[in-house]
């Protein structure tokens, strides 16, 4: 006779609307494994399919923007997103799309679920992931939505205009993308290469906090900013206060970078699977 079994408690809900990375390093992929590290149900809005390996992308092909927000509200009426991040992007369409989305299930800032915006621009190999009317569509419609942005100092030029140098310069980075409406900004300083430590920024307005941690000697970062992103979604998901949400996603990325790999012939991941036991240890 079969055993009834009601099944085991619905785990918390988190949805990632990105791209898809074929070599796994980036994108959805490391959205999904940084998601099952945390405990968290992962769900996806595919936005475009990258043609990627280790060496860089050599095609990307676009999701229609309706389809994109029909993803999002699929998910979120049914099964519910108790957390959101955006990763790659592609065009001002389909961010347009995902705006109108988001107002229409309730993802976004001010008490709706949690936003994480990380506005991705291009890969770490330097080849554009997102078309140039873009930019300005970051601005107008996500930004102002956006529970807590995660810019890198790339992003942070093409954005503000201010080419971050030196730790001390952080600041005005932040403040210049505070104006643009999130509620919290957080500044990535990963590529801070002349900096000893990897001192990330988060403000809200008001108070500056330094997340410090130490640099480690990788070129192995590919998918760097996903996971830190995922990691601090899912602590949202789990209805951490966004402080407390952010100094775990720091945490999780460092361990992560601590234990990236090489792969392929260029630039190796990350480890967003570095809480996850091997096989032989189960
Ligand atoms: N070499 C490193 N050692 C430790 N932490 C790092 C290193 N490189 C990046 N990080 C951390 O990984 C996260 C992603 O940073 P960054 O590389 O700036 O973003 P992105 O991947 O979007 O370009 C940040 O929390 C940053 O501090
Ligand atoms: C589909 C996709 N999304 C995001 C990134 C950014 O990651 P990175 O800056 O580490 O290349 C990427 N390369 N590909």
């Amino acid at each position: 006779m079969t055993e009834q079994h009601a099944g085991a408690p619905t785990p918390p809900r988190a949805l990632t609307i990105a791209g898809s990375d074929s070599g796994g390093g980036a994108g959805l992929q490391a959205d999904l494994r940084t998601f099952l590290g945390c405990g968290v149900h992962g769900m996806t809005a595919i936005t475009a399919i990258t043609v990627q390996n280790s060496l860089g992308v050599t095609g990307i092909v676009e999701i229609p923007p309706e389809t994109v927000a029909a993803q999002i509200e699929v998910v979120a009426t049914d099964i519910g997103v108790q957390a959101a991040k955006t990763g790659m992007l592609a065009n001002a369409e389909i961010i347009t799309a995902i705006a109108k989305a988001c107002d229409t299930v309730g993802i976004g800032r001010d008490g709706r679920s949690p936003f994480v915006v990380d506005p991705v621009a291009a890969s770490m190999h330097g080849d554009p992931l997102l078309r140039d009317n873009a930019l300005e569509a970051f601005k107008r419609e996500l930004f102002p939505r956006a529970t807590l942005v995660t810019p890198n100092l790339d992003e942070v030029r093409l954005l503000t205009g201010i080419d971050v140098k030196h730790r001390d310069e952080l600041r005005d980075a932040a403040v210049a993308m505070h104006a643009y409406g999130p509620q919290w900004t957080l500044i990535k300083s990963g590529h801070l290469s002349s900096d000893p430590q990897c001192v990330d920024l988060l403000y809200d307005g008001k108070t500056f906090l330094e997340l410090p941690g130490p640099r480690y000697d990788t070129v192995h970062t590919h998918g760097g900013g996903d996971t830190l992103a995922s990691a601090i979604t899912s602590a949202l998901a789990k209805g951490w206060d966004l402080v407390e949400a952010v100094r775990f996603g720091k945490r999780y990325v460092r361990e992560a970078v601590r234990q990236s790999y090489p792969l392929g012939g260029g630039v190796g991941p990350v480890s967003g699977m570095w809480r996850i036991r091997d096989l032989d240890e189960v």
